[in-house]
């Protein structure tokens, strides 16, 4: 497929994301709800928690994540790794090494282990997972977010998207919108890939002229990356479909990314680990 072709077919797809990714129940949710259908109509005067079904995902050896940048993270907070965007764009934050390379290959393990479900999009391939079905050792990447002091305990990321990306494939610029609260964490594993902030345009501009680019991160392989606020609202954010990364001059994280201006970086496949925080928690049907 042509890349135009490809950028239509992403378009078209990105509805199917967005209600994906908004949706109330996972697929297991809706398995066990199909398969119980009679019993929960039985159950309509019976208000009991419905069951759920327990992942067998192999088990995690870490109880939580303890890359080197955590220490200074602990200490001085996420301050020390605020994104410095020529735009002004405020509210990104860049921490390289959050796992260990330990860490990183047992959470690949794990996103390829015989208990993972995928859902195949024509651009990408997706995982989803929230509370209460949250596997292990997501469970344990929600309580890392928390020790580090990214999320408060009151808004524990309840919700995990994983993304599958092969070279060539990416995201289209868009909002994560109002059903998660304005903060995102996203673990990169794998691949090395370009992360862009854009403006998000108003609609009566849409089609009179181009949205200015924000910012411009690399995202390395055991970084993490914090968005909130303006940058969650007001920008759109997307992975480009690259079959190879070229840093140039405006990528605002070089430096914490460890890159020069020049490098060169062929795509292999990348898996991300998008944890937020969904606005209402999801009622059991
Ligand atoms: O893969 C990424 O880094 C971003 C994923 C993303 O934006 C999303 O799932 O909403
Ligand atoms: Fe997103």
């Amino acid at each position: 497929m042509d890349f135009m072709a490809m950028l239509r077919e992403e378009r078209r797809k990105a509805g199917l994301v967005a209600a994906a990714g908004s949706s109330k129940v996972s697929d297991r949710a809706v398995e066990v709800t199909a398969a119980s259908k009679s019993k929960e109509e039985r159950a309509a005067a019976d208000p009991k928690p419905t069951e759920t079904v327990p992942i067998d995902f192999p088990p995690f050896k870490h109880t939580v994540l303890a890359g080197a940048t955590n220490a200074v993270l602990a200490r001085d907070g996420l301050e020390a790794f605020r994104v410095h965007a020529a735009s002004g764009l405020r509210d990104v934050w860049y921490i390289p090494n959050f796992c260990t390379v330990e860490e990183h290959d047992d959470m690949l393990e794990q996103t390829y282990s015989k208990a993972a479900s995928w859902k195949d999009i024509r651009s990408r391939r997706l995982q989803c997972y929230r509370e209460p079905e949250m596997p292990p050792w997501l469970d344990t990447l929600a309580s890392s977010l928390v020790q580090a002091g990214i999320f408060s305990p009151a808004q524990r990321p309840n919700h995990a998207l994983l993304n599958e990306y092969e070279p060539g494939q990416g995201i289209l610029g868009h909002t994560d919108g109002p059903v998660y609260h304005s903060l995102v964490a996203c673990i990169s594993l794998g691949s090395p890939a370009t992360f862009r902030f854009t403006e998000r345009l108003l609609t009566d501009e849409i089609g009179v002229r181009e949205a200015r680019e924000l910012a411009t991160l690399l995202l390395q392989p055991r970084s993490l990356v914090v968005f909130a606020a303006d940058a969650y609202r007001e920008a759109l954010h997307s992975v480009p479909a690259l079959l190879e990364e070229v840093v140039s001059a405006d990528v605002a994280n070089i430096e914490a990314a460890q890159a020069s201006v020049g490098d060169r970086i062929p795509r292999t496949t990348r898996v991300s680990i998008t944890m937020r925080t969904e606005v209402v928690a999801p009622s059991p049907k």
